[in-house]
């Protein structure tokens, strides 16, 4: 069998560019595009790729992956924006084209798949949960799509444990002290040069704390999961949201 043949959107953007690097080092995967803001999709279709990688921007991932849909392509994007809402557009025009997979992936490092895996299953044990997430000042938006999963999942983890609100008696003097609010968890946003992507979660209980920690310190940490999403996307049509069923399967 010959190598997959996979198209990079966004190549010139940090993470493209990454994927570009990782992509000429295996051996059976072959660049075939690589389209910049400037490009049409339409390279993708010519040069025949089987699947595109795209690291772009919230405002135009939608539009790429209904096109990569609409031509038979597989799409692996790590580009953050998905909203539930989002997640179920996509699966209409999956219905439309049954063969076709895509894998949406929040954070593609092995670690911080790890780190939600494990603040998921503490979430039940502790009172207290906040989220700190801290990135280089180039990042678009905040907070992070890491920071949304992560709270998504441990209050939902809160909730199938009958866990009522945080205690916090709280009153902000300044708007914005206690952070945002995504599903009742405390998110905070950090922006500092010298950062590449890093999250804590701290739980808290009575007379003890639990923080948990992942730290990408260069982007070579994402690729080991984009490229294992490559391989795996090709098999698995419709929609797969996350690296764990990847991972698992
Ligand atoms: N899932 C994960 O593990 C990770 C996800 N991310 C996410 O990936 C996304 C990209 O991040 P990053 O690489 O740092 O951002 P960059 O800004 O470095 O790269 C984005 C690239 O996309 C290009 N682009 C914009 N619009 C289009 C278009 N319509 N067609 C083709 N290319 C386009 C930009 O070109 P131009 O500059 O000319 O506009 C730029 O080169 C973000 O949402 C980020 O949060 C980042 C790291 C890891
Ligand atoms: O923009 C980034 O850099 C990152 N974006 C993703 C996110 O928003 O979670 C993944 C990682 O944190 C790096």
């Amino acid at each position: 069998m010959g190598a997959t043949r996979v198209g990079v959107i966004g190549a010139q953007g940090r993470m493209g560019a990454e994927t570009v690097r990782a992509l000429s080092e295996a051996t059976d995967l072959e660049l075939v595009a690589a389209v910049g803001s400037g490009d049409s999709l339409s390279l993708l279709a010519e040069s025949q790729a089987q699947v595109a990688v795209e690291f772009t921007r919230p405002d135009v991932v939608m539009d790429n992956i209904r096109w990569c849909v609409e031509h038979g392509v597989h799409v692996v994007t790590g580009t953050t924006g998905f909203t539930a809402e989002r997640l179920d557009t996509v699966r209409g025009w999956l219905a439309t084209a049954p063969s076709v997979g895509v894998a949406v992936v929040p954070n593609f490092a092995l670690g911080a798949v790890l780190m939600m895996r494990f603040a998921e299953m503490a979430a039940r044990y502790f009172e207290s949960v906040e989220i700190v997430e801290m990135h280089h000042p180039q990042k678009v938006d905040a907070p992070s799509g890491t920071a949304r999963l992560t709270a998504e999942r441990i209050a939902a983890a809160r909730a199938d444990a009958g866990l009522g609100p945080i205690p916090d008696a709280t009153a902000s003097a300044v708007e914005g002290a206690r952070g945002a609010s995504i599903d009742g968890i405390p998110v905070h946003s950090i922006r500092a040069r010298g950062l590449v992507a890093h999250q804590e979660v701290l739980f808290g209980a009575a007379g003890e704390t639990l923080t948990i920690r992942h730290d990408s310190f260069d982007r070579a940490s994402f690729m080991p999961g984009v490229l294992l999403s490559v391989r795996r996307v090709v098999d698995r049509p419709g929609l797969t949201v996350g690296l764990d069923p990847l991972l698992d399967s």
